[in-house]
């Protein structure tokens, strides 16, 4: 989602303390990645499966004795950008995030990622949702990092061979054209072949609700920028 694309308009009061938080709460993400992709591959039996579940269930109880009601939203990070921390595709405290790394390129974003059991489809490959949300979060990460944080209006994906679980992939996303508050965006996954697997074409839109603080949009996506003096938000440098 926004990935730290923006500055937060709310002042962080003592970083190097939420620093030491985030790098927790990572770190126990991946620990629980990790558990997630054990859970799915292991071949243990009873009663190794029910004693780890008993653990498991005890764990559970203490991360809950202080826990948020809802969902986390988006929030002020260590160094001062907003992000949203339990997306399912790169939040950092989400166990199940693959996660995608992200990288600016000319006219888009490029990320590389691989996929583990957890998310096969059929077998020996990713699950087609899971396809389709990672080209949904690349393109619309590029939509983002043009300032113009859409919401998918639609994402039309095609299937073109399996895409593997395992392997080194990579995730271009690119804006085509922008058009208002409209961003109209595409891009394709590429395997160690260089063969595309899948590719998509996305439009994202600025909703009613947020259009207000963001400034005035245009119609030239290489010049857009919201206007950082007056709402406090202003892409990447
Ligand atoms: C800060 C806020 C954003 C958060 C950060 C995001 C980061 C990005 C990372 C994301 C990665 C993960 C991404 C996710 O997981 S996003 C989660 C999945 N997507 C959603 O849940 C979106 C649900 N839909 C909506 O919220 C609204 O319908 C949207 C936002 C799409 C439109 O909004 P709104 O209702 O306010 O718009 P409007 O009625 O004023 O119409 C405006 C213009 O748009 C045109 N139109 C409308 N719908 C469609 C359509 N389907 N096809 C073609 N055109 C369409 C319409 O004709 C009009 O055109 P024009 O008459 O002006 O020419």
């Amino acid at each position: 989602m926004t990935d730290g694309t923006f500055v937060s308009p709310y002042p962080v009061e003592d970083p190097q303390s939420l620093a030491e938080l985030e790098r927790a709460q990572g770190d126990l993400a991946r620990a629980v990645g990790r558990l997630v992709d054990a859970t799915v591959r292991t071949r243990q039996e009873r009663p190794v499966l029910d004693e780890v579940t008993a653990r498991v269930d005890t764990l559970v109880e203490r991360l809950l004795e202080q826990a948020q009601e809802g969902p986390l939203g988006i929030e002020t990070s260590s160094d001062g950008r907003l992000r949203d921390h339990a997306n399912p595709m790169l939040g950092m405290r989400n166990p199940i995030a693959p996660p995608l790394v992200m990288t600016d390129d000319e006219g888009g974003v490029t990320c590389t990622f691989s996929l583990g059991a957890a998310y096969e489809g059929p077998p020996g490959c990713v699950h087609g949702g899971f396809v389709a949300a990672v080209l949904d979060q690349v393109l619309g990460t590029a939509a983002a990092r043009r300032g113009v944080p859409g919401l998918t209006a639609y994402l039309n994906t095609t299937y073109r061979r399996p895409t593997l679980l395992g392997t080194d992939l990579v995730c271009r996303g690119r804006i085509d054209r922008v058009d208002g508050w409209k961003i109209f965006a595409s891009g394709e996954i590429v395997d160690p072949q260089g063969e595309v697997t899948a590719e998509a074409e996305a439009l994202f839109i600025v909703p009613r609700w947020a259009r207000e603080h963001l400034g005035t949009p245009t119609g030239d996506a290489g010049d857009f920028a919201p206007p950082a003096g007056e709402t406090g938000v202003s892409p990447t440098p």
